[in-house]
């Protein structure tokens, strides 16, 4: 046996299963990549919204950070949706220093259009995990929330974001018709990928950066992992679970929708 990469995904549980620290794990699977976990709150959600959210206490948080990073060693780390100043702060501390990749992903609003955050948390995460960041993944209405460009477009967004302090910033504008933009402090470029309008987007901006964490911790260079996880975050909706909720259905990359062949045969070792 080989000892598989290890991901840490830092962020919230989504109810529904789609996105959140659920979906991460998913992702990060599909690609061979141990995922471990760190909540900082719980959301009531299905594919139709978030209903309500529930904080886990920052010096919880910290006691989960502390005592995963105590065993097993992590290859590379994703924070997504953090909650308020004080639990950005922490995380920031905490993430100083760890001298693996880090994946920021300021999930403000989700792709049903629910807001998760206040705009408070727009500085935090400026003052505190741009610091520590690799890269930074929001997408468009993040992004305009971070920098105050009510009506920048990606590539405006993703260059001032790097102008703002990220190190390298991806600005994902999902959809059909949507187009990401990478920028760092030496290239500016449109990351390309197909359209799908399957309807099954909930959880493809997780499964963007899961993705990002995925790749980097196989060890590929930046801007080769955000283009290949660009391509299968679109995979994941083109195969996405449409016959599953209400709403905007999960994305998919773990072959669900294909049906499952119970073989009795060669699944358990008898007795
Ligand atoms: N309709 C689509 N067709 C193809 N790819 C898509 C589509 N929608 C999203 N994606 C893929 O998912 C990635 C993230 O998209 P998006 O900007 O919607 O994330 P997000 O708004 O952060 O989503 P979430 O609320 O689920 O976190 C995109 O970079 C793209 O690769
Ligand atoms: C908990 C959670 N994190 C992230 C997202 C992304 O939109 C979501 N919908 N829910």
């Amino acid at each position: 046996m080989t000892t598989p990469k290890v991901g840490l995904t830092i962020g919230s549980s989504d109810s529904s299963g789609a996105a959140g620290i659920q979906g991460d794990i998913k992702a990060m699977a599909s690609i061979g990549c141990y995922a471990q976990t760190v909540l900082v709150g719980v959301t009531a959600q299905n594919t139709t919204g978030v209903v309500a959210r529930h904080t886990v206490p920052v010096e919880f948080v910290l006691t989960q950070l502390d005592t995963v990073l105590d065993d097993i060693e992590v290859d590379a780390v994703k924070v997504g949706m953090t909650w308020s100043r004080e639990h950005i702060e922490a995380i920031g501390d905490r993430l100083a220093n760890l001298g693996v990749p880090v994946v920021v992903d300021p999930v403000m609003v989700t792709a049903a259009g629910a807001s998760l955050a206040g705009a408070d948390i727009g500085a935090a995460v400026l003052k505190h995990l741009f610091p520590v960041a690799t890269v930074v993944t929001p997408n468009v209405d993040e992004a305009r929330l971070l920098t105050g460009i009510a009506d920048g477009t990606p590539q405006q967004l993703a260059e001032r974001l790097v102008q703002l302090g990220a190190p390298a910033a991806v600005v994902t504008c999902g959809g059909p018709d949507g187009g990401e933009w990478f920028a760092d402090h030496g290239t500016s470029v449109a990351v390309s990928r197909p359209g799908h309008r399957s309807g099954a987007e909930h959880g493809a901006g997780c499964a963007h950066s899961a993705l990002i964490v995925g790749l980097l911790a196989h060890g590929l260079p930046l801007l080769a992992a955000v283009q290949e996880a660009t391509t299968r975050a679109a995979a994941g909706v083109r195969d996405g679970l449409v016959s599953l909720g209400r709403g905007v259905h999960p994305v998919d990359f773990l072959k669900l929708g294909e049906p499952f062949l119970f073989d009795a045969s060669t699944t358990t070792e008898k007795p």
